[in-house]
């Protein structure tokens, strides 16, 4: 086993035990069902041949089609996209959509690729994986560095090998299949999520400071809609470096900043700060929003912040959560935390099959009842087991699909 996997799969130990599952259960539920590995050699701009490998690893399918993102990432290896399409497959159960999980991962820094040639890799991507995935079988999305774009290619290639079937992947651009709020989605559920959980401690978002590592699709959307609601963001940061006020950041000064030069470094009204000490920053909520496994043994007991929301997939190692539990700081689990997106992705896919587009006030609603549902579940859960958030959620989450698989069967 791997480090990321294994990483996961110690998480998943924990809530086994409380379970009781027997060890066939716990082969049954961790081990991937299929695992996609895919030449890619593209023509690059200057003539030269490009070569990289990208994956789809499938986790689970017994509560529906396998669901999940498609990274862009040099350290996208098999490991990785094992782990991120295992978590996939636990937050599809939690969130209660009808998915399973998957992931998919090209080793690439698409920082070095010009569009041209990005679009030419994913459509080599989908030229070597469309037989395995499908609106009822695979439905990849937007992750790291992969956008709209990437997804609009990818549903235009599928539909030269099987015919015009946007429900294919979700995460489009809004005027081609796209839904409303998928963009914001994952933030925005973010966003829900620290606002039950501070509500139930007794506090609010108002006056709340958040410090954020990444400003991506996620740690933007999520910095302007906690702004919004009255939290203060004290730092932001991506990776080229961060920025810091304490006496808080405007986020939309910042995006026109990363927008006109590319990275939040530099933008007027503060002053900077490194991506590690950011962490280390006082704040009431720490949000990684970038990277998995940035807060580890090193740096879990300097981290000063009540909570951590983890908008990121899988950004606390194994004796960093520990470290974290012991000192009474309140992990929000990645499987809940950013399950806003794969909810919407869900809605997405629904309106492509009924062709029906619904507003986005309906996506917002919908998302909401659902994070706050989520939450209730977990809460109930963490009390009965007397357990951390993180493994009520995994709890909740196993209990589903192992229902699933026992009701469907074994040949
Ligand atoms: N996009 C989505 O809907 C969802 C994303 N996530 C997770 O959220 C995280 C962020 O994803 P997106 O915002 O979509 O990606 P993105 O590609 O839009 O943004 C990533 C951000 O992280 C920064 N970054 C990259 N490497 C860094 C480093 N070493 N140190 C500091 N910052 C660094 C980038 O500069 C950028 O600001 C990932 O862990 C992803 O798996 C989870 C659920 C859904
Ligand atoms: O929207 C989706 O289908 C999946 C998003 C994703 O990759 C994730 O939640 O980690």
């Amino acid at each position: 086993m791997t480090k990321a996997f294994e990483t996961t799969n110690r998480f998943l130990q924990q809530a086994f035990d409380v379970l009781d599952l027997s060890e066939e259960e716990v082969i049954l539920l961790e081990t991937p069902s299929r695992e996609v590995k895919v030449e890619l050699i593209i023509r690059m701009d200057d003539g030269s041949m490009g070569n990289f490998i990208g994956y789809r690893v499938q986790h689970d399918d017994s509560r529906g089609p396998f669901k999940g993102g498609l990274r862009y990432h040099p350290q996208a290896d098999l490991d990785h996209v094992r782990s991120l399409a295992s978590l996939m497959t636990w937050k599809t159960a939690l969130i209660d959509v009808p998915y399973g999980g998957a992931k998919g991962g090209i080793q690439v820094d698409p920082t070095q690729l010009s569009l041209a040639e990005l679009e030419r890799l994913t459509r080599r991507f989908t030229q070597r994986v469309h037989e395995f995935i499908g609106p009822t079988t695979d439905i990849p999305a937007p992750d790291m560095n992969t956008d709209a774009s990437v997804m609009a290619w990818i549903f235009d290639e599928y539909s030269n090998h099987h015919g015009f079937n946007p429900a294919v992947v979700t995460g489009k651009p809004v005027d081609l299949h796209g839904s409303h709020g998928r963009e914001a989605a994952t933030g925005r559920g973010a966003m829900y999520a620290i606002r039950e959980v501070l509500e139930r401690d007794g506090r609010g978002l108002e006056g709340t400071s958040f410090v954020i590592q990444g400003f991506g699709n996620v740690g933007s959307w999520a910095a302007k809609l906690l702004h919004e609601a009255g939290a203060k963001v004290l730092a932001v940061s991506d990776i080229k470096g961060g920025i810091y006020n304490p006496d808080g950041l405007d986020p939309l000064a910042v995006l026109e900043h990363a927008y006109e030069t590319s990275s939040v470094v530099d933008c007027k009204n503060s002053e900077p700060v490194s991506n590690e000490d950011l962490l280390e920053l006082e704040c009431d909520v720490l949000v990684p929003a970038a990277l998995g496994d940035v807060i580890t043994e090193e740096n879990a007991a300097d981290i000063k912040a009540d909570y951590v929301l983890e908008a990121a997939n899988a950004p606390t190692s194994f004796e960093g959560d520990q470290i974290l539990n012991e000192r009474g700081v309140t992990v929000v689990p990645d499987i809940y935390c950013n399950a806003g997106g794969v909810t919407v992705s869900y809605f997405e896919w629904a309106q492509n099959i009924q062709h029906f587009s619904w507003p986005e006030t309906r996506v917002n609603a919908e998302l909401e009842k659902r994070m706050i549902a989520a939450h209730k579940h977990i809460r109930g859960l963490k009390n009965k087991h007397d357990v951390s958030l993180r493994t009520a959620a995994f709890i909740g989450a196993i209990e589903r699909v192992r229902e699933a698989t026992t009701m469907r069967g074994l040949q």
